[in-house]
């Protein structure tokens, strides 16, 4: 069984009279430093010269530095830049600036796991990574709630690596929802599969063949749009409050017996053959070093992808029908857990 974290097992004080910077307003860095200066905890935002986030931060009550600046200044150095930008991030501005026993934290481990980034012996390498987009990070630390993290500790030189990490998941909301232990190598090979096989890549290429083979044999493509783009999320917010087992309890008898039988003809197992191909190569570093290397060249191979997706005739036809959308979600409190609600 994992072992697990919740708000009583970690200690806020623990980064009482403590500096943490972060660097980066992204996703993820807007979450972080917005959710953990609302926890108590004393932050700086580190941002590179003529940043655009830099009026944003501030507009936002947050205290910007140049990121040498506020690295030199720091006991915690959050690196919630992208990862591709990380490895001359650490080498040019953040290694240079490093107080000793300082403690590297990550939300994500791609640049320790393929060693881009090689931290000296005497600081913490922490990771707290929420698993869910930056921005509900911070919409739902602003609810009352959080957003599960799974915690690991690296390098623990101060022997204090758990209690810093810890601190800072309940900080950033996570221990609301639970945090689970973890390794950098576990985080970055399931993180970069999940998203690749099912959550961004498989599901969208789902979406995308859904939405081709219904336009190309006459239907309308808004009709297309709602049936294999939109209710996605309906479906899924039913797996996400009972599993699929709930998502089965609310569809009709149609539509689950049509799961079973055509479900597995559309997903048949040499995409499951696929997925174990595309587990190897990020486990052998493969896709690590095609992802950096592109970037290295300007990202000539990432930018002809994007376009390519971003001029797909289902997000044109997205576009105008999410214009429509009017409405607030209801869970099903009927469902009863384990008994798939019958
Ligand atoms: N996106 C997400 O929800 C998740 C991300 N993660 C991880 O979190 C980390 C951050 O990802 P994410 O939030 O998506 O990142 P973003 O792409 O949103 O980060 C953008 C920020 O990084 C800054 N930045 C970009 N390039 C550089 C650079 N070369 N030097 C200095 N600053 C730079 C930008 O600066 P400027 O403002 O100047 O443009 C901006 O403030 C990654 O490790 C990622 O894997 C983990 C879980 C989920
Ligand atoms: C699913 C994508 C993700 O891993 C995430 C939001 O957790 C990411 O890298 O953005
Ligand atoms: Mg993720
Ligand atoms: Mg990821």
């Amino acid at each position: 069984m994992a072992e697990m974290f919740y708000e009583d097992d970690a200690d806020l004080a623990v980064l009482a009279g403590k500096k943490v910077a972060v660097i980066g307003y992204g996703s993820q860095g807007h979450a972080h430093a917005l959710n953990l200066r609302d926890s108590g905890v004393d932050v700086v935002v580190g941002l590179r010269e003529g940043s655009s986030s830099k009026a944003k931060a501030e507009d936002q009550g947050l205290a910007v530095l140049p990121v040498g600046e506020a690295v030199a200044a720091a006991d915690v150095v959050v690196i919630l830049a992208p990862d591709q930008a990380q490895r001359d991030l650490y080498a040019n501005e953040i290694a240079p600036n490093l107080k000793d026993g300082a403690t590297l934290l990550f939300a994500h481990g791609f640049n320790i796991r393929f060693g881009y980034i090689e931290a000296p012996e005497g600081v913490d390498i922490v990771m707290v990574a929420p698993k869910g987009p930056g921005h509900t990070v911070r919409r739902e630390y602003e609810a009352g709630r959080g957003v599960p993290v799974i915690v690991a500790v690296e390098q623990d030189a101060s022997g204090k690596a758990w209690d810093t990490a810890l601190a800072y998941a309940k900080g950033v909301g996570g221990l609301r929802a639970g945090g689970i232990k973890t390794t950098f190598t576990e985080e970055t090979e399931t993180d970069l599969f999940g998203e690749q096989a099912v959550l961004c890549g498989g599901a969208s290429q789902l979406v995308q063949y859904g939405f081709e083979t219904l336009t190309e044999a006459g239907y309308q493509p808004e009709i297309a749009y709602f049936e294999v783009l939109h209710e996605l999320k309906l479906i899924v917010d039913l797996m996400i409050e009972g599993g699929i087992a709930k998502q089965r309890w609310s569809v009709s008898d149609t539509a689950e017996y049509g799961d079973y039988v055509s479900g597995p003809r559309v997903i048949d197992p040499s995409v499951k053959e696929n997925m174990k191909a595309v587990l190897a190569d990020i486990q052998n570093g493969a896709f690590a070093k095609r992802f950096i290397d592109d970037q290295d060249a300007g990202g000539p191979e990432f930018k002809a992808l994007r376009e390519k997706g971003e001029t797909h005739p289902i997000e044109v036809t997205g576009r105008d029908l999410r214009k429509m959308y009017a409405w607030t979600q209801d869970v099903d409190n009927d469902y009863v857990e384990g008994s798939a609600g019958r």
